[in-house]
């Protein structure tokens, strides 16, 4: 398997008011096409640092960073953004959806904003339709941000994340907001679709969310201390209480 994304000796240092806060200290990291990968560590270890240095939303301080063999590290704004745009997918806690858009305008804005995409915004609209079909939210694409649950935002923002076929998702506590209900269903979602080839890595607090991951990594004050393989999870016939099981003893070694 080829790795989407590497990086090596990445480290990133904060300055505020004088004082230099080292977050991330010389990580090397890299993640293989098809991986889904969860970020795990307390709080305040680095672990959304490390997601915005690794997307490009972030610069890093030293080290540098690859993503389908393109140095991003050496990209300057422009080209980050249309790399972002075009081949990324992000998925937040906070959602950052625009208010006076519906939801279907929200989904369909990266392709919108996208210099790749060459169709007519008909058959964009079409695609994003397709998209909240497959998520079970086809019903709500002219609602108004405001007049939707929380689970059905989430699940807009991973058509939105979709949009523009990416071969990476960056997930920031997708699941953060929503019931223990919407969290199943969002990472039902997000298992389809890395079953489907999309390469993810999502920080989670939960290990629930990280249970249904194939690779865990532990990072503690800016550094992976630990990383356990778990499989690709699959809901035929798979015992998810014992990966949970499992990821509970293994995280309990890690001081979590
Ligand atoms: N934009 C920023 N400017 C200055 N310091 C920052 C910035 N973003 C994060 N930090 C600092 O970097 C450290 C790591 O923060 P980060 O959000 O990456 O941790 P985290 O592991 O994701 O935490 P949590 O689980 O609480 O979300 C913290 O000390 C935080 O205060």
């Amino acid at each position: 398997m080829a790795a989407v994304l590497q990086a090596k000796g990445l480290c990133k240092t904060y300055i505020v008011n004088k004082r230099q806060n080292n977050v991330l200290k010389n990580i090397d990291l890299s993640i293989e096409e098809g991986e889904m990968v969860a970020v795990m560590g307390p709080s305040g270890s680095g672990k959304s640092t490390l997601l915005y240095c690794l997307s490009g939303m972030d610069r890093v301080t030293a080290g540098k960073v690859d993503f389908c063999g393109k140095e991003i590290t050496q990209l300057n704004e422009k080209e980050l953004a249309s790399l972002r745009l075009d081949e990324m997918g992000f998925i937040f806690q906070q959602m950052y959806m625009m208010k006076n858009l519906s939801v279907l305008d929200n989904i369909i804005l990266p392709a919108v904003k996208s210099k790749k995409n060459t169709e007519s915004r008909k058959q964009t609209e079409e695609r994003g339709r397709a998209l909240m079909r497959k998520l079970g939210i086809d019903d709500i694409g002219n609602n108004d941000i405001n007049e939707v649950s929380g689970g059905q935002l989430q699940r807009a923002c991973i058509c939105r994340s979709m949009i523009n076929s990416p071969k990476m998702i960056f997930a920031d506590e997708p699941t953060g907001a929503l019931n223990r209900a919407s969290s199943d269903e969002v990472m039902d979602e997000l298992t389809k679709l890395n079953s489907e080839g999309t390469t993810i890595m999502c920080v989670t607090h939960d290990p629930k969310v990280a249970a249904k991951c194939s690779r865990v990594l532990y990072i503690v004050d800016g550094g992976i201390i630990g990383e356990k393989q778990m499989g690709k999870f699959s809901t035929t016939g798979e015992n998810l209480r014992n990966r949970e099981r499992e990821l509970n003893n293994w995280l309990m070694e890690q001081g979590w």
